[in-house]
C-alpha cells in the first residue's frame, strides 16, 4: 500500500474516540492566547512559559505523568469564561472531524476549575455548547464524561459528586457518565468505590484510568469494585496473563494511547506498546489521544504511529474500529449507522486496491 492511500484510508476509517480530555486539547497558542485576553499571569520563574514555542518544546520533555500534570493544570488556569471552554472544545471538534471521528466522548476535569472559583454550570454550558455545534456542523455525535481527581482528599471527590449543579446535569442527562484521572500511583481506585457505586445506582456508565503507570492490581479493582465497563489505558495489563485472559472473556474496552504513553515514558517507544499482544489474546481496545495538545499527536496521528510500527492488515483494522464502535456509550442506532460506514470504507478500499 502506498503511503498516500494508507493515511486516507486510515483517516477514513470511522473513529470513535474514548479518551480524550478536553482541557488536553489546549495548544500552547490558544493557551497564550487566552492568557492574555483573561490577564493570567504564567509562572515566571519557568522559562518554559516564555512562548508557545517554548511551551511546546518542553513537553517534549516530559519525564512522568506528573510532570505532565504539573504544566497541564496551570495550562487550564487560562479557562475562565463559557466563551474560553466552548473555543477550546470546538478547537478540538474541528481535529477530530478532519481526522475522521464520527462519535467522540470526551472527559473533562469540573475540579480543577471548581478550586479556581469557575462555576460548573460555566465549564459544562461552554463544552455543552461546543458538543452541539459539533453534532449540527460536523456531524459528530459526543457524550460529555466528568472525571473526579484521585490525588484530591476522597471527601472532596464526594462533595464534588454531591454538587447540585453537577447531580443537576446527571439528572438533565447532559453527563453520560463518571472517569478517574490524574496522579494514578498511590491513589488506587478502591478509594472511590462509593462515588462509583453511587454513580451506578444513578444510570451513569463508569470508567477509570488504571494501569497506565499503576500496576495491575488497579486494574482488577477497577472492575471488581469500581464496576467500570472500560479501562482507560491499561497497557500494564500485559504483566498478568490471568487478568489479560479475564478481560478478553468479559469483552471489556481498553482506551489506549500510545503517543501518550511515550511521551510520558510509560513505554521507550510505540513498539513497546502492547497493541499486538492484546490482538493476538481478544483483548479488545480502542486507540486515542488523551491530551493531543501536550503529545504531538491528535487520534488519526496515533493511527498512523501505530500502522507504521504494527503494519496492521485491513482486518486487524476492521476489529480495532468495530471495537470501538462496539463499545461506544452511543444507542445501538448510532453504532449501526458507523458500523455501515466502516463496511463501506473497507469495501471501497479493497475495490481500489484491486
Ligand atoms: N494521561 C493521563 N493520565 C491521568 N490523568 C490525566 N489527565 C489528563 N491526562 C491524563
Ligand atoms: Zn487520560
Amino acid at each position: 500500500m502506498c503511503k498516500t492511500s494508507l493515511h486516507d484510508f486510515l483517516r477514513r476509517l470511522p473513529k470513535c474516540e474514548h479518551h480524550i480530555h478536553l482541557e488536553g486539547a489546549l495548544t500552547p497558542s490558544l493557551l497564550f492566547q487566552l492568557a492574555k485576553k483573561n490577564r493570567i499571569s504564567l509562572p515566571k520563574d519557568d522559562k518554559a512559559f516564555i512562548s508557545p514555542h517554548s511551551l511546546l518544546a518542553r513537553y517534549a520533555r516530559f519525564s512522568s505523568l506528573d510532570d505532565f500534570l504539573g504544566y497541564y493544570y496551570i495550562g487550564m488556569s487560562v479557562l475562565v469564561h463559557e466563551a474560553d471552554f466552548e473555543a477550546l472544545a470546538w478547537d478540538y471538534f474541528q481535529h477530530a472531524s478532519t481526522d475522521g471521528v464520527h462519535h467522540a466522548e470526551v472527559f473533562f476535569d469540573p475540579q480543577a476549575h471548581t478550586s479556581r472559583g469557575i462555576a460548573y454550570t460555566t465549564v459544562l454550558s461552554g463544552f455543552r455548547n461546543a458538543c452541539l455545534r459539533a453534532e449540527r456542523e460536523l456531524h459528530i455525535t459526543t457524550e460529555l464524561i466528568t472525571c473526579f481527581l484521585r490525588h484530591l482528599p476522597v471527601p472532596d471527590c464526594l462533595t464534588a459528586f454531591e454538587n447540585q449543579d453537577v447531580q443537576a446535569s446527571y439528572l438533565a442527562g447532559h453527563i453520560k457518565g463518571i472517569g478517574l484521572d490524574s496522579s494514578e500511583l498511590n491513589f488506587p481506585p478502591h478509594l472511590f468505590k462509593e462515588i462509583y457505586e453511587r454513580a451506578g445506582q444513578q444510570g451513569l456508565r463508569r470508567t477509570a484510568h488504571a494501569g497506565e503507570e499503576g500496576p495491575t492490581s488497579y486494574i482488577a479493582d477497577a472492575l471488581d469494585i469500581l464496576g467500570v465497563d472500560r479501562i482507560d489505558h491499561g497497557i500494564r495489563l500485559v504483566e498478568d496473563p490471568a487478568l489479560m485472559q479475564k478481560i478478553a472473556a468479559r469483552g471489556t474496552l481498553l482506551t489506549t494511547c500510545p503517543m501518550s504513553n511515550v511521551v510520558l515514558r510509560c513505554i521507550k517507544s510505540i513498539g513497546d506498546h502492547p497493541i499486538r499482544k492484546f490482538l493476538d489474546a481478544g483483548v479488545k481496545f480502542s486507540i486515542n489521544s488523551d491530551d493531543p495538545a501536550y503529545f504531538g499527536g491528535y487520534i488519526l496521528d496515533n493511527y498512523c504511529a501505530v500502522h507504521e510500527v504494527f503494519d496492521l492488515s485491513v482486518e486487524e483494522w476492521t476489529t480495532i474500529c468495530r471495537n470501538g464502535i462496539e463499545g461506544s456509550w452511543c444507542s445501538e442506532e448510532r453504532k449501526r449507522e458507523m458500523l455501515a460506514v466502516l463496511e463501506r470504507v473497507i469495501d471501497e478500499f479493497q475495490v481500489s486496491a484491486s
